[in-house]
């Protein structure tokens, strides 16, 4: 099998960059298939999720070319409007292909899409705001079906702030007839990336980013060149890693204005960050102190895709921290695997207390989600010993060639068949 051998207890120093954003790119590109012309998308990271996204893409029927981080997308002659099951499942993001080909055809197939077991990740939100765009919707056999001669637009209140949802409905409004409102949207910065990026190719959408998105449906868009975001999970995962090895580091295209409560949260825990552009440097001298209390929430709030990093952190601070997973039900996985290590953590529903330990030791553990992984990879960096990480796949779901990304900062770790 597979796994991340980490040897622990070598600080990180040195510089890195961050690459595009997962979150971003993977809506991006499934606008792109609403383009007449060759799109090009810049930054696209190199994930295991964006290669099942070309691979549905040209599946549909679009010449899609990478070169690099850089990839071409001509969706003009696409012809299909059903994603293949066996596709679906092999990521949530899949579902960002239902809104833009809806708009574009009148019609779309998909069936429930994969991805990380952290919840139940119901779609409701999304069915519910694409019939109130008009479009009628059949579920039979594990598909969904979705139809409209022409979608018109709507009001729809989210009655949860859905990424997801926002961004799918977004999407399919922009060809709706007349105008969109979405209230209570979510407010995450990859929404606005979309927002910037389909605004570029004609589209006509105010407000995202905040909590009210306003559409005016256009009839056509032409395509262009645009560069994605740098991922701020990535960036906030590298900080944790600085922090907890005691390390000092260098970040290259970042934007901190996207990790606002993560900055606070990692300087409460004694980290000294400072920016500058889109340089950040982080460096940790001495144990971590605790961090009184994490609240996961929605943008602006703290990240539930950075919970299990900074579980990681407060597992060796000096101190008892607390956090409470509030987006998903099912983010604690990783818990079982941080104790296997020596981490002192106890879980009450969606509360977690951690007492922090003098040293984690290393062990065999297991990643059963992306960030779960990529926590305790950082629990690895930091332990004694030496520690394996298995189900790698679902890492390489999120960080581009994790262990030259970490080796270059100087950890000590590498992939290798156990
Ligand atoms: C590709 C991508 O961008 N993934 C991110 C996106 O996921 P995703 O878009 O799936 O997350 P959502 O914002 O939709 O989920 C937030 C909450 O809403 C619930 N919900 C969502 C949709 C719906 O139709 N019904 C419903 O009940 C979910 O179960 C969850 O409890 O936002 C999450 C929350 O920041 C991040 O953890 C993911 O990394
Ligand atoms: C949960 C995540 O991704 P996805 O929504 O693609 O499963 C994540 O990026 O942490």
């Amino acid at each position: 099998m597979e796994c991340l051998a980490i040897e622990g207890g070598h600080r990180l120093t040195g510089t890195l960059r961050i690459h595009g954003a997962k979150n971003a790119a993977l809506p991006i590109l499934a606008a792109s298939v609403m383009a007449h012309g060759e799109s090009t998308i810049q930054d696209v990271p190199d994930l295991q999720d964006i290669r099942v996204m070309t691979t549905i893409l040209r599946q549909l029927g679009a010449k899609v070319n990478a070169e690099g981080s850089t990839l071409r997308i001509d969706a003009t002659l696409l012809q299909s409007t059903e994603v293949p099951e066996h596709l679906m499942r092999q990521m949530r993001s899949s579902i960002f292909l239902m809104g833009p080909i809806l708009a574009r055809f009148g019609h779309v197939r998909v069936s429930k899409p994969g991805g990380c077991t952290i919840g139940s990740r119901p779609i409701d939100l999304h069915l519910k705001g694409l019939q109130a765009l008009g479009a009628t919707i059949e579920e039979k056999h594990g598909y969904i079906d979705c139809r409209a001669t022409r979608l018109r637009g709507a009001k729809i209140h989210l009655d949860i702030p859905s990424v997801g949802a926002t961004e799918n409905l977004i999407m399919a409004a922009v060809f709706a007839e007349g105008t969109t409102v979405i209230e209570n949207a979510a407010r995450e910065p990859e929404i606005a990336d979309l927002a910037n990026y389909l605004n570029a190719m004609g589209a006509k959408v105010q407000g995202a980013g905040d909590d009210t998105v306003i559409i005016e449906g256009v009839d056509r868009l032409e395509a262009v060149e645009y560069r994605v975001i740098p991922d701020r999970i990535v960036t906030g995962t590298m900080m944790v890693a600085a922090a907890v090895t005691q390390g000092d580091i260098t970040l290259q295209n970042t934007n901190a204005a996207h990790l606002g409560v993560v900055i606070n949260k990692l300087r409460e825990a004694g980290a000294v960050v400072t920016v500058e552009g889109d340089v950040m440097q982080v460096k940790m001298e001495g144990r971590p102190k605790p961090i009184d209390s994490i609240k996961t929430t929605y943008y602006p709030g703290f990240p539930t895709d950075l919970q299990s990093p900074f579980m990681t952190l407060m597992s060796v601070a000096a101190g008892t921290s607390m956090v409470t997973e509030s987006v998903f039900e099912g983010r604690y996985q990783h818990v079982s695997e941080l104790r296997r290590m020596g981490a002192n953590i106890k879980v009450d529903l969606r509360t977690a207390i951690m007492e922090g330990v003098a040293e984690l030791t290393g062990a065999t553990v297991e990643a059963s989600d992306l960030r779960a992984g990529a926590a305790l990879i950082l629990a690895g960096l930091a332990a004694n010993g030496t520690t394996y990480v298995e189900n790698v796949h679902h890492i390489d779901r999120g960080y581009e060639q994790v262990e030259a990304m970490f080796g270059q900062l100087g950890a000590k770790i590498w992939r290798v068949q156990k």
